[in-house]
């Protein structure tokens, strides 16, 4: 299959500054794939040359698809009703009428904020300012959707709604680019990651191939109920000497080491 993106040996200067050293990565269709890094890593970086926003740079970068675009700055017109936002961006995509007006309502719906249509932005928690931003990124039915930080700002409720919106667009075939430097949000969302350390690569490929195998297990000890997430070998040795008692095992991936070593 053509990957619907390809990066190769990009490297990025600011100045005197090198913030990406040689990065390559490709993504598919079909695919959430994380780029992951702590603050200053060089992920908004990537993101942006990927979105054309930042065009000098070294490397080869390909793109096989229509791009939808999350950036990290949040900026919409504050004094603008959502409806009138959304259309805007609609026409800016090149759709017609009839079929903005299709998708305002199905992702207003979606994202429940419908109550909002006719709000203006200011007048929208933060959140929800958030989802309508999500929207813009998606009103054009892209194929590719790079979202920059996309849980920032979302509450436990929505973040779990924007991922379930996530994992039905990657079922439809489109590829998904997320950046976050906050590893509990994607660990188990993401098909593929890309952990970047001052611009370079540490880690790619699949997360069960790099992460530590690990197991959540809930057992029963001299009448007490531990929980706790173990190495995977350690859970399983509970589970051969003691599999009466042990009442939950769920197998884990942790990327946490890799990502603070
Ligand atoms: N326009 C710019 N001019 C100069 N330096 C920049 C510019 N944009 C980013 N940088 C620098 O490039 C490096 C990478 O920044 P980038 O925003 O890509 O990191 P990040 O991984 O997205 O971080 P965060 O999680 O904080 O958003 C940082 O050292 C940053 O200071």
């Amino acid at each position: 299959m053509k990957p619907r993106v390809v990066v190769k040996n990009l490297s990025k200067y600011f100045g005197n500054k090198k913030v990406l050293n040689n990065i390559s990565f490709e993504v598919y269709e079909g695919e959430i794939f994380g780029i992951l890094g702590h603050n200053g890593a060089g992920k908004t970086t990537t993101l942006r040359i990927l979105a054309g926003i930042i065009e000098d740079y070294e490397g080869y970068i390909e793109i096989n698809g229509k791009i939808g675009y999350l950036p990290e700055e949040r900026g919409l017109y504050r004094d603008e009703k959502v409806v009138n936002v959304l259309k805007f961006f609609g026409e800016l995509a090149g759709m017609k009428k009839e079929e903005i007006n299709k998708n305002i309502n199905y992702w207003l719906n979606k994202l429940n904020i419908y109550n909002y249509k006719f709000s203006k932005i200011k007048e929208l928690s933060k959140g929800n300012q958030q989802k309508v931003q999500f929207i813009v990124s998606v009103i054009h039915n892209p194929d590719i959707l790079i979202l920059d930080e996309p849980f920032s700002g979302l509450d436990v409720f929505n973040t779990k709604l924007l991922k379930n919106i996530l994992y039905e667009l990657k079922n439809e075939g489109k590829t998904i680019l997320l950046s976050t430097h906050q590893l509990e949000k994607i660990e188990r969302l993401c098909d593929r990651v890309l952990i970047i350390k001052n611009g370079k690569v540490v880690h790619y490929g699949r997360i069960e191939n790099i992460c530590r195998k690990m197991a959540y297990i809930e057992y029963l000890e001299n009448g007490r109920l531990i929980k706790k997430e173990i190495p995977y070998n350690e859970a399983i040795k509970i589970l051969k000497e003691s599999a009466e008692n042990v009442i939950k095992f769920e197998v884990r991936y942790s990327l946490e080491e890799l990502f603070f070593e």
